[in-house]
């Protein structure tokens, strides 16, 4: 009551800053719903189950089972189920962190065993388990050994939510990779095998006309996050049907470990159209429908049909469209991004530089005044390198054109996916990044992820020539696209639309003695390019003979761009890049790749992945509540990603990217940045009692105050049980 009246009296009036900060922790306090977040940890969670069936709700149990049995050195892949076995039986060894108070509260006393364990105890628990097993597995870091790990962490999340986000929380570089690409992969080809308890929703060509009602078995009445597949295209392993909801449930793994979305908000869902895998549709266990893929007018109704229930539900909710094959990705984008809150990771996050990259306002481009009137500013415009641009201000400009100045150079001066690791590379010849026009890129693959990547590059360069159209039409002669039929040229028949700005003209080819379908390694002799990048998912692609003509290259410092997942996907490995184009490359992968000891020094391997965006753009919609996912917010995103993250000596070191353990932090910054992007184009509609005018009123400290307060850390909440 009290809290509900000192609420009442803060609302009804206009509010300063920190009045808006306290209101948010009041009401994050006061909010029932929030009960789990740890910034609240104190606060109960209300439940309306006891006894057994608490002990089986792993959003609200407390204990943990032991990770394995005894020693599992004979482990392999096949004795999964003696696994499973073996950690039941020992299942008696578990530890609890139910209270004695809570355990009479909850009827749950005499149904554990006496001991008390606090959560800092279950997790040394837990690891010392995990790694005994780790050790313990003969054949050193495998697959079949990083698929065991998963399964461990399976078995956890099924039990306890809390902890098994504890662990990723607190060891993210070391399990990223096992619940996220390259492992992910794997349990996606074996999900048949591997299924034995399900996770979240399935909604398949059968169920066309029941859709809308379906959607009300979900159990929670509030979701914020979607990510949705029809396992099409996962990584980069091809169409894996139904088994493709294992990279829904990777990335919503991000979304809560990185993100801090609750996990009780997260539904990773499965659209199950058929699967053109031959292999799939023979197979007797496998668990999706075996029949042909739908196609045109049907295939779209079922999406159409699964968006207008799901947002009926839930209106607020953000569907993350991911590893849709390039056919669907950018036709589905474009119907659904101006309705709903949606975006295509995979073709967005790969490239959140489409538009505007490294633009100044538009009211900059092409003016002609003075920055000798500011010293700041021009010493801010030498050091960003952009001595060379035209561009200048009137004084009644300078106020903003600072601020613009210094966005710039934040962005100019780090890095940030696709675009931010071309850029480090060229920082990493020691050149300016203004030099980044002068590049030229080969790139393997033109799916949803290369062109996406194109055309971002693309935009950055005719942004530092000056963004006119014919800096614009200049840009695209620097790039040379290989895909599965070679060289792309305007001879090339029946050329997919996407791809047709990047063919080359069959003029130009003469003098590089090149022609339609020229294979990779022809290219990359005759075109010496300064960087290689591959989204082709072709394991190996970057052969001996490519990597050999590829010394040639014409940069000082090559870069190679390896970024199909998952591992065995990537291009070539770290080794065969360092040992054949030599010590002074730049490499980075989609996957990651343990560094190089190259005897006389490191050679660094980069992980250029959009789970470095996708989380905070997923965060920062939520709490702006904006109404669509614009351009601009998945600019500011990137921008922020960009900004702070690389300093010179790694970038000339050879590290383009950050390092994964501060995933967390980077998403609480780029997520603010999306939040005031949404502000600021007007398309934010607040998030629950935090309404627009109050968003706007945020400073960007505060405003990352407010994303920080709303992200959700693993801990045990005081669960307290009330009749329904
Ligand atoms: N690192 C990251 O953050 C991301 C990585 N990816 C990876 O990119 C890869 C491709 O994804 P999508 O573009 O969606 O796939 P896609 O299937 O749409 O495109 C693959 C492209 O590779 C080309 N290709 C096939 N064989 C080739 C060959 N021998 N030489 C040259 N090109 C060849 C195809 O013609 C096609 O253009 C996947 O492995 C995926 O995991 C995708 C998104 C983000
Ligand atoms: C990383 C990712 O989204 C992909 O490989 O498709
Ligand atoms: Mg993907």
């Amino acid at each position: 009551m009290a809290l509900f009246s000192s609420l009442q009296r803060l609302l009804r009036k206009p509010s300063s800053s920190s009045q808006i900060l306290q209101r948010m922790k009041l009401l994050a306090a006061g909010d029932p719903s929030r009960s789990f977040t740890t910034c609240e940890g104190s606060r109960p969670a209300i439940v309306h189950k006891r006894s057994l069936d608490i002990l089986h709700d792993p959003w609200f149990n407390k204990v943990l089972n032991s990770a394995s049995g005894p020693s599992s050195d004979c482990l392999n892949f096949l004795q999964f189920d003696w696994i499973e076995l073996v950690v039941g039986l020992f299942d008696t060894r578990q530890g609890t962190a139910f209270s004695m108070t809570e355990r009479d509260r909850l009827d749950l006393r005499g149904l554990l065993p006496p001991n008390h364990m606090t959560p800092q105890q279950q997790i040394e628990r837990f690891m010392v388990d995990l790694k005994r097993f780790q050790v313990n597995a003969r054949d050193g870091p495998s697959d079949t050994n990083a698929l065991a790990k998963w399964r461990i962490l399976n078995r956890l999340h099924d039990r306890n939510e809390t902890m098994y986000y504890k662990v990723l929380v607190e060891n993210i570089e070391e399990y990223a990779p096992i619940v996220y690409t390259p492992t992910v992969g794997l349990v996606c080809q074996n999900y048949s095998g591997l299924f034995r308890r399900p996770r979240g929703m399935y909604f398949s060509a059968a169920d066309r006309g029941e859709m809308m009602s379906m959607v009300y078995n979900w159990p929670a009445d509030q979701v914020d996050m979607i990510v949705v597949t029809d396992g099409s295209r996962i990584l980069g392993l091809g169409d894996l049907g139904v088994q493709g909801i294992g990279i829904a449930i990777g990335k919503l793994d991000l979304y809560v470990a990185a993100a801090g979305i609750n996990p009780q908000r997260v539904l990773p869902v499965m659209i199950d159209v058929g699967t053109n895998n031959e292999k799939l549709l023979r197979d007797p266990l496998y668990l999706g429908l075996q029949e042909h893929r739908l196609d045109g007018e049907d295939y779209i109704s079922v999406i159409d049909e699964f968006m207008e229930a799901v947002f009926t539900r839930w209106p607020h909710v953000i569907v993350q469209f991911e590893d849709f094959q390039s056919k669907w990705a950018f036709k589905l984008l474009q119907r659904y991004r101006n309705n709903y809150r949606m975006f295509n990771d995979d073709v967005q996050c790969t490239s959140c530089y489409l538009h505007d990259t490294f633009g100044l306002p538009r009211e900059y481009n092409n003016v002609k005044v003075l920055i000798e009137h500011d010293p700041t500013v021009r010493a801010l415009w030498l050091h960003a390198d952009l001595y060379l641009c035209n561009f200048m201000v009137t004084a009644s400009q300078l106020h903003n054109f600072k601020s613009s100045v210094l966005r710039l150079h934040n962005i100019l001066g780090t890095a940030g996916v696709a675009i931010a690791g071309l850029l480090g590379a060229v920082r990493a010849q020691g050149r300016p990044m203004i030099d980044f026009p002068k590049q030229k890129i080969v790139v393997a693959g033109a799916g949803s992820a290369g062109i996406g990547v194109l055309n971002a590059a693309r935009k950055t360069m005719a942004r530092l020539l000056g963004n006119t159209e014919s800096a614009f039409e200049s840009a695209r002669s620097q790039f040379w696209v290989v895909d599965a039929m070679g060289l792309v040229t305007e001879s090339r028949a029946n050329i997919d639309p996407e791809a047709l700005p990047f063919a080359r003209k069959l003029k130009e080819l003469e003098r590089q003695g090149l022609h339609e379908g020229s294979n990779l390694a022809e290219v990359v002799k005759k075109v010496k390019p300064d960087v290689l990048l591959g989204l082709s998912a072709v394991g190996g692609l970057f052969s001996k003979e490519v990597l050999e003509s590829f010394k040639e290259s014409s940069s000082t410092r090559p870069a190679i761009f390896a970024m199909s997942n998952p591992t065995k996907n990537a291009e070539c490995t770290p080794e065969e890049a360092f040992s054949i184009v030599g010590d002074h490359i730049v490499f980075a992968s989609g996957s990651p790749f343990p560094d190089v000891n190259l005897g006389n020094g490191i050679g660094h391997c980069n992980q250029g992945n959009n789970m470095y965006l996708f989380p905070g753009i997923g965060l920062g919609t939520l709490l702006s509540g904006a109404r669509v996912i614009s351009d601009g917010m998945l600019q500011a995103a990137a921008e922020r990603y960009l900004a702070g993250y690389m300093k010179d000596d790694e970038v000339l070191n050879g590290i383009i990217y950050p390092s994964i353990s501060s995933i967390r932090d980077i998403t609480k910054e780029v997520a603010a940045a999306v939040v005031r992007e949404a502000v600021a184009e007007d398309l934010a509609e607040g998030y629950r009692e935090m309404d627009p005018r109050e968003l706007q009123k945020l400073t960007p400290e505060e405003t990352v105050a407010y994303v920080k307060k709303n992200m959700w850390d693993p801990a045990y909440p005081t669960v307290v049980y009330r009749k329904e």
